[in-house]
């Protein structure tokens, strides 16, 4: 058998020390299907003493994780660590430019800094790979950058964050407060470590930032991405979009638009959304994830599956590294980095939606006639409205609709001429009805 691919590993946490055990676990099958034996030989943490409950007897200590990319006896540094910058940043810089493969389920890092690392790793001639790094386990970038390759891609949707989707669907499920099942997403390992990146959706954004990237041909932008998460969607909200026949889950929505001037520009949002309960997303629970693609030859695409978690991302990681030692070293992204278009950022002004708008009102007459008059005026028409309920004390009541479908500077407008009412007692929330 060929000689083995030698593998440094910086971070023993959730997905490194799910690595070192798949690769203990199918290392004699993963050799005959990659040619060749996948070894690691060094490993790099915070904390050496931890019990981990892997065996690191068999590889080399390296306190300086910095130091992995310098090993003469390495071929592929895998970066487990996490952080956009920092000390993953600068192995990888490091890594790269001295002409050893780099893999890694750093998201973050690769939405903020992927255009240069790749970049660098095609000036090296060093494969670049970030399949764990979206929808963890779910071969989504292997899907969209060789599988979908044929096709124009129209559009990219999807659940992106594991944590969120459990976050929703548990609240949905058992009626279970926000702070509560965040604690359970923390304890099984789905969060990030800072979960705020989780629950304000930045994590769904960097991940879309990089699937977008593959499938428009486009150049990372994740600046661009509009983002909102989940820490305004209340019980309340959950119950009404039940009754109204959907559930909530957050989602990631790219797709290109010519605007009439001809330039394709691309409009990368990630929001909360409300997903009709027959639409594929609303069956999606739990940390699972799924992205639709549309090409336009392949039609509709749906990838689903574990997207956090030890082992669906060690499986992503290690899929990567089968890659390499069968010789795919290639383009990180679908085009050399320097062909990757910088599409402008698209105005949502005139996308045609339906929303459902949630007011928290005084609960007194003539707030209701006050609310139908702004979006009379911004011409925005309601096809249904719930105000359930009377408040006790004659305090504040939730009053939720859905509008027919329209443009969404409609809504923009509508929300302008109640800012400052004093009707309103809590800023209104919006969430658009996902489109089939
Ligand atoms: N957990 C998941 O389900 C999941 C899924 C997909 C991608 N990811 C990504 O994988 C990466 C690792 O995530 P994780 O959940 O395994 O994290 P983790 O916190 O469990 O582990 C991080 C590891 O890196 C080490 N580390 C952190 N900072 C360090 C530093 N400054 N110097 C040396 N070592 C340092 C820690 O000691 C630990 O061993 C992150 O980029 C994360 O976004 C995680
Ligand atoms: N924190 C991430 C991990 C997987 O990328 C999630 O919850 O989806
Ligand atoms: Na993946």
């Amino acid at each position: 058998m060929a000689e083995p691919l030698r593998i440094a590993l910086a971070g023993l946490g959730t997905v490194g020390t799910g690595v070192l055990r798949l690769l203990e676990a199918n290392g004699a099958t993963l050799a005959k299907r990659a040619g060749r034996p996948i070894k690691v030989v060094a490993v790099s943490a915070r904390e050496r003493a931890r019990d981990r409950g892997v065996d690191l007897s068999a590889y080399d200590w390296v306190d300086d994780m910095a130091m992995l990319a310098t090993r003469d006896d390495v071929d592929v540094v895998v970066e487990l660590v996490g952080g956009s910058d920092g000390p993953a940043l600068t192995l990888a810089r490091s890594a790269l430019a001295q002409e050893k493969h780099f893999v890694t389920a750093n998201k973050a890092m690769v939405a903020v800094h992927g255009m240069e690392l790749g970049k660098l790793a095609e000036a090296h001639d060093a494969a670049f790979k970030f399949e764990a790094a979206v929808a963890g386990g779910i071969p989504v970038v292997k899907g969209l950058r060789e599988g979908a390759a044929a096709n124009r891609i129209e559009r990219i949707s999807g659940i992106l964050n594991g944590t969120c989707n459990f976050i929703l669907s548990e609240m949905e499920r058992s009626g279970a407060d926000f702070g509560e099942v965040l604690s359970q997403a923390q304890a099984k390992g789905f969060a990030e470590a800072d979960p705020g990146f989780d629950i304000e959706g930045v994590d769904a954004a960097h991940k879309l930032a990089i699937l977008a990237a593959i499938g428009f041909g486009a150049r990372i932008d994740f600046d661009a991405v509009a983002i909102s998460g989940i820490t305004e969607v209340g019980a309340a909200d959950i119950a009404r979009a039940a009754t109204l026949g959907f559930v909530i889950r957050l989602v990631g929505v790219a797709d290109c638009d010519t605007q009439g001037s001809g330039a394709p520009r691309l409009l990368q949002r990630v929001r909360p959304c409300l997903v009709p309960k027959d639409h594929p997303l609303a069956h999606v629970t739990g940390p699972t994830n799924a992205v639709v693609v549309e090409g336009n030859f392949s039609g509709r695409l749906l990838f689903q599956g574990a997207g956090a978690g030890d082992g669906p991302t060690a499986s992503a990681v290690v899929a990567d590294l089968v890659d390499i030692a069968r010789g795919d070293t290639g383009l990180p992204f679908s085009v050399p980095v320097a062909d990757l278009e910088p599409l402008e950022a698209a105005d949502p002004g005139h996308r045609v939606g339906r929303d459902y708008l949630r007011f928290t009102v005084a609960d007194r007459p003539g707030v209701l006639a006050e609310i139908t008059a702004a979006m009379r005026d911004a011409d925005l028409s309601i096809e249904s409205l719930i105000q359930q309920g009377r408040s006790a004390d004659g305090g504040e009541v939730l009053v939720a609709m859905v509008t027919h479908e329209g443009p969404e500077r409609c809504v923009t407008r509508a929300l302008e001429l109640l800012e400052g009412s004093p009707s309103l007692t809590a800023p209104p929330l919006v969430l658009p009805i996902l489109r089939d």
